[in-house]
């Protein structure tokens, strides 16, 4: 059965997925819930979301949700197809903990602060609502100096989990994408973060991304 992603094309996660899906050239059926109403906070999407969101995948019976999670399930389960995006040696255990720490800097360190400027600048304004700038300028310090932390990462390593192209790189895009679209240059300034600026280009123009950061309504701009 083909493998079911369930999610808005516009989600963040979503589209984590499906850049994975993508570059591993697995195929797969987008399927929407009806959020106008409130489909993802019915019982039976909870039975599959627990939290009411998106994305989760099905995968002939298997479900699946968090994004991260279910991108680092599908490097493994279509190891061999596509892209490879693991370590060569995946019972090396200090080049799986590179993995981890990977995706926790960017759950702790980068998307928290992203998705604060996006609900500020974009999702605020859309509602007709007016910004908060005291947290905006709270963001914008945070990230900042966050962005330091990434640079300093690059500056040792090629990319977020080692010196070979893993998903951990690509977990960063629609953020990253959100980032520069809000017109802040923390991954595209070559004199101050020269190290992201290397990486952000290569990951930000992969032909997969191309082909799923778009596929959200323009009033989003995510
Ligand atoms: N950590 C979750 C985040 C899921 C999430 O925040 N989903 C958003 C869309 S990107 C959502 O469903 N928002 C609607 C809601 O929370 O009611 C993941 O990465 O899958």
């Amino acid at each position: 059965m083909v493998l079911k992603l369930h999610t808005m094309p516009w989600s963040a996660g979503g589209r984590r997925v499906a850049l994975l899906l993508h570059e591993k050239k697995v195929p797969y059926e987008l399927v929407e819930p009806d959020w106008a109403a409130q489909e993802h906070k019915s019982e039976q999407w909870k039975e599959k979301q627990p939290f009411g969101q998106v994305p989760y995948i099905d995968d002939d019976g298997f479900i699946l949700f968090e994004s991260r999670a279910i991108a680092r399930y599908i490097a493994a389960k279509y190891a061999s197809s596509g892209t490879a995006l693991l370590p060569d040696d995946t019972s090396d255990l200090q080049a799986m903990a590179l993995i981890d720490q990977g995706i926790s800097a960017e759950l702790s360190n980068f998307e928290p602060y992203v998705a604060g400027l996006v609900v500020e600048k974009l999702i605020k304004p859309l509602r007709g609502a007016e910004p908060d700038q005291a947290a905006v300028a709270k963001h914008e310090a945070t990230l900042t100096e966050k962005m330091d932390g990434f640079e300093l990462m690059l500056s040792k390593r090629k990319y977020m989990a080692g010196d070979s192209l893993t998903f951990v790189d690509l977990i960063f895009c629609p953020y990253g994408n959100a980032l520069t679209k809000m017109g802040y240059d923390h991954l595209t300034n070559e004199s101050k973060h020269p190290n992201l600026a290397r990486w952000w280009k290569e990951i930000s123009t992969r032909e997969t991304w191309l082909a799923v950061k778009d596929t959200v309504p323009k009033s989003f701009l995510v």
